[in-house]
């Protein structure tokens, strides 16, 4: 495994967890050991880090307990600073910060010179828990991931626990960070999961449809120039026999002309809330004149970025397990573990996919790049298409190359949706804005399934076939059990 790494990986991982702390302890950024809790607003509770400034928070949990609030000192909105480098007029808040995609761009944009400040109610972990799943990868806490980035950049993000479903919550996130931007990530993004049964279904609209609602109340009501950049999904299209557009499309119907909102058929309840989410923000960027961009972003794959690969405690979670694992990157894992790659149905389902190295490119050109006031954008946020039936014969000529048997083995499909289709969508608009892609080569696959082989002790491979029923969902609660 060792030698694998060192000969074929392009991705560095310290060999194990203690020195971190350990040269923490030791250095001049001793690492803390207690929080100094301060009271403060009627929803939040500021806490700040031994030696660390009390006017400004870094970390704030929502609470149920009024507390007064201090009256910030040091109000900054970077927007009045003088610098020509928009980067640095730019404080963005990522909701949906410690997840996948979030946790990612985050950093990415902390390390661009964004002030970045975090929103997560960590619920994402919760699921874990309540369905006995792991990340191949070990996570840290999100407290000791900012820690760490603090430590090795010496760039502060700010941390806003709290679930924005809570409109006070959101409220107060936003009087006191001031965003200039937004990136909301902070969604239910498994179709599985809101399949398992009604609870989960309710869960995931309310908590998606909710939240956007409440974000866009709160940018209304307490910063109007706020631009929104929205995770939307390709699924939304679903998969039409004609070539899909990014969001609009035109139309000729009985002589007259108008370039309508492109078609919306998705087919789980989780791309459903999406869809929903689209209607409101298209109705709020007329009505109110919200600047916002729906990033129709496709299947995501890979787990190392730049910034994420600076230290174990960077780490990146990667899902492999049948409700929240996506394709490519569940082929990877079962090829480590040699379990058959699980091709649902006639595998000939097409999707659009990118690595996660895009995906944080693509926010950062949406956020350089606002949309106008009133405006609402849509790109498809994708880098090349494939099959099911493509992507696991790439994943075992990769393996092969690597002495693994890779097998592939149909499976019963546990979902609605056409096994063979057209596929052609346009994705031209943020390579117009400058996204260099990285597109799905041999050393990158090589360097997955390292990475899965170099974790494939972790792997629960009970969690690996889909055991989750678009036709069988139902009523009664579900435990998913393996
Ligand atoms: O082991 C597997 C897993 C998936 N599939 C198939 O691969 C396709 C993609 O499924 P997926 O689980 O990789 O992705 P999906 O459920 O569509 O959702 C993921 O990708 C979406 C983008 S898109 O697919 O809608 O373009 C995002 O919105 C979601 O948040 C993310 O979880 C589906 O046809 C599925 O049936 C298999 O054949 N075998």
């Amino acid at each position: 495994m060792a030698h694998l790494l060192s000969t074929s990986c392009s991705f560095k991982i310290p060999s194990c967890r203690k020195p971190f702390f350990q040269s923490l302890d030791q250095g001049p950024n001793a690492f803390p050991t207690s929080f100094t809790v301060k009271t403060s607003n009627p929803l939040v509770r500021r806490v700040v880090l031994p030696g660390e400034s009390s006017q400004r928070s870094h970390i704030v949990y929502a609470t149920t307990t009024p507390i007064r609030q201090e009256a910030s000192a040091q109000k900054h909105s970077a927007l009045h600073q003088s610098s020509n480098d928009a980067s640095k007029q730019k404080r963005v808040m990522v909701i949906g910060g410690d997840g996948y995609c979030g946790w990612a761009t985050a950093l990415h944009l902390s390390k661009k010179g964004y002030e970045v400040a975090i929103v997560d109610n960590l619920i994402r972990r919760l699921f874990d828990h309540q369905l006995g799943l792991d990340s191949l990868t070990p996570i840290s806490s999100i407290q000791n991931r900012i820690r760490c980035w603090k430590y090795l950049t010496g760039k502060t993000i700010e941390l806003y626990i709290g679930d924005i479903c809570d409109f006070e919550f959101l409220s107060e996130t936003f009087k006191s960070f001031e965003p200039d931007a937004v990136v909301h990530f902070g969604e239910q993004r498994s179709a599985p999961y809101s399949m398992i049964d009604r609870s989960r279904a309710v869960y995931t609209q309310h908590n998606n449809v909710i939240g956007t609602l409440n974000v866009l109340f709160a940018i209304k009501e307490f910063r109007e120039h706020c631009h929104l950049v929205k995770l939307g999904t390709m699924g939304e299209y679903g998969t039409p026999n004609i070539d899909i557009e990014e969001g609009y499309i035109t139309i000729t119907h009985n002589g007259r002309t108008d370039t309508l909102p492109y078609p919306k058929q998705a087919s789980s309840f989780y791309h459903l809330s999406k869809v929903h989410d689209s209607n409101n923000i298209a109705f709020t960027c007329k009505a109110w004149g919200i600047r916002a961009t729906d990033l129709n972003q496709g299947v995501v794959y890979g787990v190392t970025t730049d910034e994420t690969a600076m230290h174990e405690e960077l780490c990146n979670r990667f899902d492999y397990d049948a409700v929240f694992g996506t394709a490519l990157n569940r082929f990877c894992v079962q090829a480590a573990v040699g379990h058959p790659l699980t091709v649902y149905g006639k595998g000939g389902q097409t999707r659009g996919y990118l690595d996660i190295r895009d995906t944080v490119q693509c926010v950062e050109i949406a956020i350089a790049n606002p949309a106008e006031r009133g405006e609402f954008r849509v790109f498809n946020q994708f880098t090349e298409q494939f099959s099911v039936n493509e992507l696991a014969a790439l994943v075992t000529k990769a393996g092969e190359k690597l002495g693994l048997d890779v097998e592939t083995k149909s499976v019963p499909n546990p979902r609605v949706e056409a096994e063979e289709h057209y596929y052609n969508a346009k994705h031209t608009k943020l390579i117009e804005l400058g996204l260099k892609p990285h597109l799905l080569s041999d050393s990158l696959l090589d360097s997955l399934l390292n990475f899965a082989i170099l974790y494939k002790d972790r792997v629960d491979s009970k969690q690996i076939m889909p055991n989750v029923s678009w036709r069988k969902i139902g009523v009664k609660p579900k435990t998913v059990t393996t």
